[in-house]
């Protein structure tokens, strides 16, 4: 039997590990945009599925591909058709092309698009069933988000990346790095579609992927992608206790109309800040928006205490001081 080269095994061992806990005859989806993350991963999903699906030792009842068009660059429809044309030929099934509109959303474009495309494959799957949604983040991936957050002086919960699993999404080359993922796709004689938004120096994260986390690689040495990502895993799980804690402490500082400030007082300012940022959620601020200066303001109330007015969230939220407790107000109009 032909050998099978380590790229494309690292991808397979990756998202058989990534699926092993899914029931019985389950629906996995691949988001795919025609990348070399997504393409391998597609690839890796389709051969385990079929390996270790009907009658094999995993749940896997089927695999089935899903792209979406954004509608914002040149030729995206083509990108698409041609991406859902291969898992045809390939033998995905289903196979969907979402068409999305990022119009009217919320922040860059980037960021809408990004909305609009989790959106659109959360709504695939509840459609369609699936019990996964797949996505190609690579190791790189999480180190660029963990430099990122560095470097906007993010705490435990933005330096913890992006998760392995959240609802239905599940990330499982979070430990593979993307070299392997290119790799993987020419050993499979793929052809991954290059998205000019990656190399384009107007975003941020193109910065840190073409330039800073190069510059660090070549002074500090190669392991530095890994023990970033490695940075995240270990923030993720210290994340969960903090969280955990957070959610008895927000429950202990609820009172009669918002939340009891000795109780919140009382409490360690790390937790503190959790509940406060909980808290504010709930309220409906945006987690997106919801920034630190935002939840200092919050704890300002609690902690630096002197008959100051509102602090304002984002949504159109104002929470004041009334006495012992913070309580949502009315904002004042603005004039
Ligand atoms: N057009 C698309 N259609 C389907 N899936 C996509 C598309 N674009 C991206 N994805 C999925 O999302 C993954 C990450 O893509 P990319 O890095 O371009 O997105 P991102 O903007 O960084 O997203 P995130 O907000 O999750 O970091 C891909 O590996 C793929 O699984």
């Amino acid at each position: 039997m032909a050998r099978i080269p380590a790229p494309v095994a690292a991808v397979r061992t990756a998202v058989r590990r990534g699926l092993a806990d899914l029931p019985p005859g389950a629906l996995v989806l691949v988001a795919c945009s025609g990348g070399a993350d997504s393409l391998s991963l597609a690839a890796a999903a389709h051969f385990v599925g079929g390996q270790l699906g009907v009658g094999g030792q995993l749940g896997v009842g089927g695999v089935g591909l899903v792209t979406v068009d954004h509608g914002l660059q040149e030729g995206s429809d083509r990108r698409a058709r041609s991406v859902a044309a291969w898992a045809r030929d390939a033998g995905f099934d289903p196979v969907h092309v979402s068409t999305v509109t990022t119009a009217g959303l919320p922040g860059g474009p980037e960021a809408a698009a990004r909305t609009a495309r989790y959106a659109a494959l959360e709504a695939a799957a509840a459609r369609l069933g699936a019990s996964a949604v797949l996505l190609g983040h690579t190791r790189d991936d999480q180190a660029e988000t963990v430099l990122l957050a560095l470097a906007r002086g993010a705490g435990p919960r933005g330096l913890a990346g992006m998760p392995q699993r959240r609802g239905v999404f599940r990330r499982p080359l979070l430990d593979v790095a993307r070299a392997d993922t290119r790799k993987a796709c020419a050993a499979l004689g793929l052809v991954p579609w290059e998205d000019p938004h990656n190399t384009d120096p107007a975003y941020a994260r193109s910065r840190v992927r073409g330039a800073a986390l190069p510059t660090l690689v070549a002074e500090l040495g190669p392991a530095v992608v890994g023990n970033l990502s490695r940075t995240a895993a270990l923030l993720a799980a210290d994340n969960e206790v903090l969280d955990e804690l957070a959610v008895e402490a927000l429950e202990r500082a609820r009172s009669a109309a918002g939340l009891s400030a000795p109780v919140l007082a009382g409490l360690r300012a790390a937790i503190r800040g959790r509940v406060l940022h909980r808290w504010a959620r709930e309220l409906g601020a945006p987690g997106s928006a919801l920034a630190y200066g935002h939840v200092t303001a919050l704890d300002a109330l609690v902690t630096d205490w002197h008959g100051q007015g509102p602090a304002y969230l984002p949504g159109g939220i104002a929470v004041a001081r009334r006495g012992s407790e913070l309580v949502r107000v009315v904002p004042a109009p603005t004039k």
